[in-house]
């Protein structure tokens, strides 16, 4: 099976959004990325509930919730989660983060942990059976457009061998920050499953995404 895709929401054009939406349901995308930016856990604001209620009402393409915002758990109640739905805490930002993934996977929706460049793949041993996902950050989360941190490709194959050494083959890693073309291969062979696609790849000024998915899917397949 190829990998899916997560178009990030963040990087829409807000002006045609019903047609970007239409467009990626076309494109057969997998999941939404809903980028949740608090300006504490990072410094940049983004969407809220009532933007990605508005989405709910477009489509029925699951939801994949990224919460970049600390104490994650206060804010899970104000979300319309739903069955199938990822829904990725930071571990740097979840000081409770078994009891939060516990109470995603209460939601009917599929836990995810996301960590960002500098944090080590080992510090979610402790919560390995609480989670579906994880999400490996590839830039310092809060902006589009930044340049792929290089380490984080080695991460990713060394999560992939972690996974498979301990019994955990059906947890999916999801990356996310310049997912490129060029970075969504090399990604891809590294044992990526999920890639957010943003606008290193299928958000281009000017340019129709149903084409973008369809070159992004060649190489991710
Ligand atoms: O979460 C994000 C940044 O924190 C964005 O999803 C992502 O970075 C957007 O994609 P691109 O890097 O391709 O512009």
């Amino acid at each position: 099976m190829g990998g899916k895709i997560s178009p990030s929401m963040m990087c829409v054009d807000f002006r045609r959004l019903e047609e970007s939406v239409r467009a990626l349901e076309r494109a057969g995308v997998e999941y939404l990325h809903f980028d949740i930016m608090d300006g504490h856990f990072v410094p940049n604001f983004t969407l809220g509930p009532d933007f990605i209620r508005s989405v709910r009402e477009m489509t029925d393409i699951p939801f994949d919730y990224h919460l970049m915002v600390e104490r994650p758990e206060m804010l899970l109640p104000v979300f319309d989660i739903r069955e199938g739905d990822i829904v990725s805490v930071h571990q740097e930002a979840s000081v409770h983060l078994q009891r939060t993934l516990q109470q995603i996977r209460e939601l009917g929706a599929k836990p995810s942990v996301a960590l960002n460049p500098a944090t080590p793949i080992y510090a979610i041993d402790e919560v390995m059976d609480d989670i579906d996902l994880v999400l490996v950050m590839t830039v310092n989360p809060g902006f589009a457009g930044q340049k792929l941190v290089p380490s984080t490709i080695r991460k990713i194959s060394g999560l992939k061998e972690r996974l498979l050494a301990g019994g955990y083959a059906d947890v999916e890693i999801e990356v996310d920050g310049n997912v490129s073309w060029e970075n969504a291969v090399k990604m891809r062979q590294a044992g990526a499953d999920i890639f957010v696609a943003g606008t290193s790849s299928v958000f281009r000024k000017g340019e129709d995404i149903e084409p973008l998915i369809t070159k992004f899917r060649t190489c991710i397949g």
